[in-house]
């Protein structure tokens, strides 16, 4: 490959309680495209996305083996910080999930957490945190009213302007548009698309027609195993594997 490998994934394997979840799955996620994670329910797709942030590890019986390397470094590596790496990593759920506070402690919270006190940098990052977003317009009137009271799709807009806030390099979207209406939903891809010009984006969807819209890869996982990984246009239109053709056709899943 010839773009840049912002994240490879090497020799990964999870088990959950004994339980394998992921199989020896190695893949790059290419610098500023957008990654889509594909396969039926319960074949790895979250767990491989919350490998690359170190969320797995909140699992109590989790066991991960493999590497994943961030920029050419093992975010597993003995005395890397989860958190440091988190905060490279950033992560909207399928939920939209808003502090209960206004929309603009929503984004500021993290820039807090951060250090940022002045008032006017706040302000400044804030407003560019939420027109990444694509939201700015909609909410620049009522920045101190409750987030809860926003619309679902803006919610989750809300929430991937408090993922962009603090400066993430990479955004992991777990399912974000499956909790959404069709209007909201088309909104966040459209979303998705303009900001891989500036971030690397790794999207898990159940929704084949999404990831054939929004990425430039994708990876077909099967039981835990990668059966496929391509460029988006030839894994749809022209699978090598049998068993990929039959998903994104639709036989099983
Ligand atoms: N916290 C956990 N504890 C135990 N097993 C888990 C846990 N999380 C996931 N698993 C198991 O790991 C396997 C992979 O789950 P995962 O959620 O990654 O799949 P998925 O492809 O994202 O599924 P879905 O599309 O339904 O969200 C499944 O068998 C699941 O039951």
């Amino acid at each position: 490959m010839d773009v840049h490998e912002k994240i490879r994934v090497e020799d990964l394997s999870v088990r959950f309680g004994g339980r394998p979840a992921l199989r020896h799955v190695t893949l790059p996620v290419p610098a500023r495209q957008v990654l889509a994670v594909i396969g039926p329910s319960g074949c790895g797709k979250s767990t491989l996305l919350r490998c690359l942030n170190r969320l797995v590890e909140l699992v109590p019986d989790a066991e991960v083996r493999g590497r994943v390397l961030l920029d050419g470094e093992d975010v597993y590596a003995c005395g890397a910080d989860p958190i440091a790496v988190r905060r490279r990593i950033g992560m909207v759920f399928q939920q939209p999930n808003p502090f209960p506070t206004s929309i603009y402690e929503n984004v500021a919270y993290g820039l807090r957490v951060q250090g940022v006190r002045a008032r006017s940098e706040l302000d400044g990052r804030v407003e560019a945190s939420l027109r990444a977003a694509g939201l700015w317009e909609e909410v620049k009137s009522r920045l101190h009213e409750s987030a809860l009271r926003l619309s679902g799709g803006q919610q989750q807009r809300l929430c991937i302007a408090r993922s962009l806030a603090t400066g993430p390099e990479v955004l992991l979207l777990d399912e974000p548009t499956a909790a959404l209406d069709p209007a909201s939903a088309a909104r966040i891809e459209d979303l998705v698309w303009s900001l891989r010009e500036r971030y690397t984006i790794v999207i898990v969807t159940h929704n084949m027609q999404q990831a054939a819209r929004v990425s430039d890869y994708t990876a077909f996982l099967l039981m835990g195993e990668l059966v496929e990984y391509g460029p988006t246009g030839s894994l749809f239109t022209n699978p090598r594997d049998q068993r990929t053709e039959d998903y994104v056709t639709g036989r099983f899943g």
